[in-house]
């Protein structure tokens, strides 16, 4: 049986998809709910929220990522940081979860990825979880019902929860497995209930695409000024750094959370949802994204939560760290109806430096720009991969590794000559620890990295003094409005100003090495930038 509504000469049978007992096409939010309580999937929650657990895999599985090594891909993919598959693996793959699906009942979104849609491409996501679905109709962008009617998508997504891969047949690493084919314009994912990557696994797609369309795309939130999308702000960072945090800022026009291009034309968000962490959330703090914890089809994933009164525990990280809602743009009131911006005037690289030894806002040249692009320093938070239970250090080119296709260098030369043409300012910001290490130290106040933030991007913080950082060679702002001056000056904010030395000390010598990798494929002003 088949029920919703598709493009009639579009149906998964013309894919060659087929055996299925039920297939329900572009269901929306009420219906998929239904559906989703109906399979026992999850929970109704205050508001109509859908509370659901996904059982062991409550993060991203990275290592069990796989790109295919076709021909037309194997040339351009950076394969020392995706895994590759077979072609033979990933078809024997395909086959095997076609023949797992028969019998049964699956959900079809039609949906694309790209607010501009000169850049926009159409994903068909075919989900075994009604919440999945619900899920994803949130996060990416949903086409007038009309257009159901002539959608023909260009990369389809198969999400199979229950479908166990097998490593000696299908050329993975574990039962898990994400499998991107570019030539055969199919990801499948199996073996995990996370949400997450479903978004994620667009996102990688559009991060290969666009570069050839002279498209950069970027792990970054945006937001512009209220009225005037010319003052646009990006905000790059690894999970957990604050892109969804620090751009849902109350003062300004939120455009997205999570992933975003830079054409000719100005800023695009790829997406029509947020993906918000929800541990520690505290309304007074965050009003916008805890109103959506009880707004109608809001997916709250992994959160502990009172059977009668249906009440969530924003402290209780006992199913993971990583707790999560999905709604969309428009539950945040200041969202961009749009969700377009301008050439960003101001671009923030967020990083979580659990050393606590990086200035918490640094103001950037375009080559040391380029630099801590290509580095990608921060830590990886508890939960959002797998395995990962305290902040440990990392670098993750382009500040998002995982979902980088491409060579770093592709990303880094194309944002290079965007920042050139348009003129925008780069700063570092630091969201991780203060007055000491993880262990000693604290969190850097939120409130302070706003107001830090405020003044940037307002061009009061243009106006003050400013250090050159003798580490790093930033420079660094000695008095700004709203935080205190000590704050500015990490060293200070040690009890042992000795131990941050030695501290900082590292720090460079782990920055010189991890960009040994780089050295043959920068440029002259780049290698000036160089830390070390
Ligand atoms: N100074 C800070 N800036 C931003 N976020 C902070 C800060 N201090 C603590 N946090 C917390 O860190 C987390 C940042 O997560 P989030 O904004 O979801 O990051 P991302 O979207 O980059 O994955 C939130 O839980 C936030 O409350
Ligand atoms: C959903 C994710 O993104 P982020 O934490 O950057 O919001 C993730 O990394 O799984
Ligand atoms: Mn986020």
């Amino acid at each position: 049986m088949t029920f919703g509504r598709v493009n009639p000469n579009f149906r998964l049978e013309d894919q060659g998809i087929d055996g299925l007992e039920n297939v329900h096409y572009n269901l929306i939010e009420p219906a998929l709910i239904e559906a989703a309580l109906k399979n026992g999937e999850g929970t109704l929650g205050r508001g109509g929220a859908f509370l659901v657990s996904t059982g062991k895999f409550t993060g991203r599985s990275p290592k069990d990522k796989h790109v295919v090594a076709t021909p037309s891909v194997k040339d351009s993919i950076w394969w020392e940081n995706n895994a590759a598959m077979s072609p033979e693996g990933f078809d024997a793959l395909y086959e095997d979860m076609l023949e797992h699906m028969k019998g049964g009942t699956y959900y079809v979104q039609d949906l694309t990825g790209g607010a501009d849609p000169a850049h926009a491409i159409k994903v068909r996501m075919v989900t075994e979880l009604a919440w999945h679905g619900l899920f994803i109709r949130h996060l990416l962008r949903r086409p007038d019902r009309d257009a159901l009617d002539g959608f023909v998508a260009d990369f389809t997504v198969i999400n199979c929860p229950s479908f166990q891969a097998d490593p000696k047949k299908h050329d993975c690493r574990s039962e898990t497995v994400i499998a991107m084919n570019f030539d055969r314009k199919i990801i499948l994912i199996g073996g995990t209930e996370y949400a997450g990557e479903n978004k994620k696994s667009v996102f990688s797609l559009l991060n290969y695409l666009l570069p050839e369309k002279d498209v950069m795309p970027m792990h970054c939130s945006a937001n512009h000024a209220k009225g005037n999308p010319v003052d646009t702000a990006i905000f790059f960072g690894l999970s957990g750094t604050g892109k969804t945090t620090l751009s849902a800022d109350p003062g300004r026009t939120l455009i997205g959370d999570d992933e975003h291009g830079w054409s000719s034309r100005g800023t695009f968000n790829f997406e029509g949802g947020c993906y918000a962490k929800t541990i520690n959330l505290d309304p007074e703090a965050e009003p916008e994204i805890y109103a959506t914890t009880s707004k109608f089809g809001t997916v709250i994933e992994n959160m502990v939560y009172d059977e009668e009164t249906r009440e969530l525990d924003f402290d209780d990280d006992s199913l993971t760290a990583n707790m999560r809602c999905a709604y969309p743009l428009e539950y945040i009131s200041n969202a961009s109806d749009t969700a377009l911006g301008g050439h960003p005037k101001n671009i923030i690289m967020l990083t979580c430096d659990a050393f606590g030894v990086l200035p918490p806002i640094a103001r950037l040249t375009p080559a040391q720009a380029m630099y801590h692009f290509l580095s990608g320093f921060t830590s990886k938070v508890a939960g959002t991969e797998r395995g990962i239970t305290e902040p440990e250090p990392t670098f993750s080119t382009c500040f998002g590794a995982p979902f980088m296709p491409r060579r770093p260098e592709v990303y880094g030369n194309l944002l290079r000559s965007k920042i050139a043409k348009h003129g925008a300012t780069c700063w570092l910001v630091n969201t991780g620890w203060t007055g000491g290490a993880y262990g000693t130290g604290s969190r850097m106040p939120i409130k302070a990295t706003r107001a830090l933030l405020t003044a940037a991007l307002d061009g009061s913080l243009g106006d003050v003094k400013f250090r050159t950082d003798a580490n790093f060679g930033f420079e660094v702002p000695v008095d700004a409005p709203g935080v205190p001056t000590v704050l500015l000056d990490p060293r200070r904010t040690w009890d042992n100003p000795e131990s941050y030395d030695r501290q900082a000390a590292k720090l460079v010598k782990m920055f010189a090495e991890n960009f040994e990798q780089y050295l043959p494929h920068i440029d002259e002003d780049v290698k000036a930038a160089a830390i070390g």
